[in-house]
């Protein structure tokens, strides 16, 4: 198979060449999932395992919430028909607790009655204990009460038949709920994807070995394993290889015969010592080198080995983490059919001067500083620079500074995406 390299207007031949157009981020994203087959596989899930998966199928309501018509307050359930004024008294006839069914309500009677109960034949209305005066067996009416005060009736929130979640719906615990709240123990959903996690590059050491001139500790694999099963997915360690494109290609090939996406850092641009498209094609596959106009990330390989997709992150780990973002996870949402929605980001005021110089949209380190009367600006972390982890440690997100912008001045708008949003 061939390798190509997708750049619009021109080809990048070697390291020392410029495309002349890079690609936008959704044009990347575009090329990345039109390589990606989606996953047919689906499975049973009980619901308490139900967090992270996506509905194999849309959620169809069956049943009724409220299933029936119900107290919303602890208080005296009573027939308010137009309106009962203060000063009425009621004869109190029966006491039902959530889970009863009481008896019909007599003329010129009230139940006493609990927040969730089954409102009696014949009432169809609360007071408040709090706005009832009770004497014995009676009680007298502190407040007017009219029809549908205090009452859920039944249906209110979800009413069958109705479509209560897509296919595609990527469940958190809201969800989780809505499904229990239906009586379904389970849920069918698409099978988990299964990724593999590959660092390459001769400099890398791991945990255990001596750091010798010129390595380096392998950072990236790690941070993506963390990454990517924080993201409920079948994530597996594919282990550290040298620069060597056959070494990679057997590792490759291997990969792809038992997972969905196969992921690896480094050796993604277009130096000499950067085989990821390279052990793509000798593994069998189809490799293309995406130039996308972000900072960092700008290169990263895209490609299929049989049914396998595959990404090449670029080394440098922020590079490695944005591209991630960017371009896995649009690709772990063609594999499962989520739909594929970059996160909008919050308009947020910059504290900092920032030089930024047009043609890529570029993420940075930011924290979030609150100002006082609730306002809330945002600090860019130094210079960042796509091979500086600290500041993304430091920081509570990322900046993202739009292509077309010239350089950040204090009080300027600037787009934020909270880490707890997006990793
Ligand atoms: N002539 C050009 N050279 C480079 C360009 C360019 O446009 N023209 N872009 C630079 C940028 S920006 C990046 S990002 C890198 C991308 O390069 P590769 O994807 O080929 O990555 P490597 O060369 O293999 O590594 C880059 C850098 O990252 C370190 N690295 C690699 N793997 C890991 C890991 N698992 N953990 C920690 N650090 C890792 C590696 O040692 C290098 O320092 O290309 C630039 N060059
Ligand atoms: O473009 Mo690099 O990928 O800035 O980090």
């Amino acid at each position: 198979m061939t390798r190509q390299q997708v750049l619009p207007d021109s080809r990048v031949a070697g390291s020392d060449a410029q495309p002349s157009r890079l690609l936008s981020i959704e044009e990347a994203c575009a090329r990345a999932t039109s390589l990606t087959k989606p996953i047919t596989r689906t499975e049973s899930v009980p619901l308490a395992a139900g967090v992270g998966r996506v509905l194999a199928e849309p959620l169809e309501a069956r049943v009724a919430i409220p299933p029936f018509t119900q107290s919303a307050m602890d208080g005296y359930a009573l027939a308010g028909g137009d309106g009962l004024a203060a000063g009425t008294e009621l004869a109190v006839t029966e006491r039902l607790p959530a889970g009863r069914r009481g008896r019909a309500l007599r003329e010129g009677a009230a139940a006493r009655i609990f927040t969730g109960a089954l409102l009696p034949d014949g009432a169809d209305a609360v007071a408040m204990q709090e706005h009832v005066a009770r004497a014995g067996d009676k009680i007298v009416l502190a407040r007017a009460v009219r029809a549908g005060d205090n009452v859920r009736p039944r249906g209110e929130d979800i009413d069958p038949p109705e479509r209560l979640l897509d296919r595609g719906e990527r469940l958190d615990a809201r969800h989780i709920g809505l499904i229990a709240g239906q009586g379904y123990g389970h849920v069918t959903a698409v099978a988990r994807p299964r990724i593999a996690v590959v660092s390459t590059g001769s400099e890398l050491r791991q945990p255990g070995q001596p750091l010798d001139a010129a390595t380096i500790y392998d950072s990236n694999r790690a941070m993506l394993l963390a990454l990517i099963s924080a993201g409920g997915l079948d994530v597996r360690d594919g282990g550290w290889i040298a620069d060597d494109a056959d070494a990679i290609a057997a590792r490759l090939r291997e990969l792809a015969g038992e997972c969905d996406l196969v992921v690896t850092s480094g050796g993604a641009s277009v130096g000499g010592e950067d085989h990821a498209a390279a052990a793509v094609e000798r593994a069998g596959g189809h490799a293309e080198t995406l130039a996308m106009a972000v900072k960092p990330g700008k290169f990263t390989v895209v490609g299929r080995i049989a049914a396998c997709a595959y990404l090449g992150l670029p080394g440098n780990p922020v590079a490695s983490l944005v591209s991630w973002l960017l371009l896995g996870q649009a690709m772990v949402c063609a594999l499962t059919g989520a739909p594929q929605r970059r996160p909008a980001g919050y308009p947020l005021s910059s504290l900092s001067r920032f030089q930024h110089r047009t043609g890529r949209t570029e993420f940075v380190p930011a924290r979030l500083i609150e100002q006082g009367y609730g306002r809330i600006g945002i600090e860019i972390l130094g210079r960042g620079g796509s091979a500086r982890l600290r500041p993304l440690a430091l920081a509570d997100g990322l900046a993202e500074i739009a292509a077309e912008r010239a350089d950040i001045e204090p009080g300027d708008q600037m787009l934020f995406h909270p880490f707890r949003t997006i990793i």
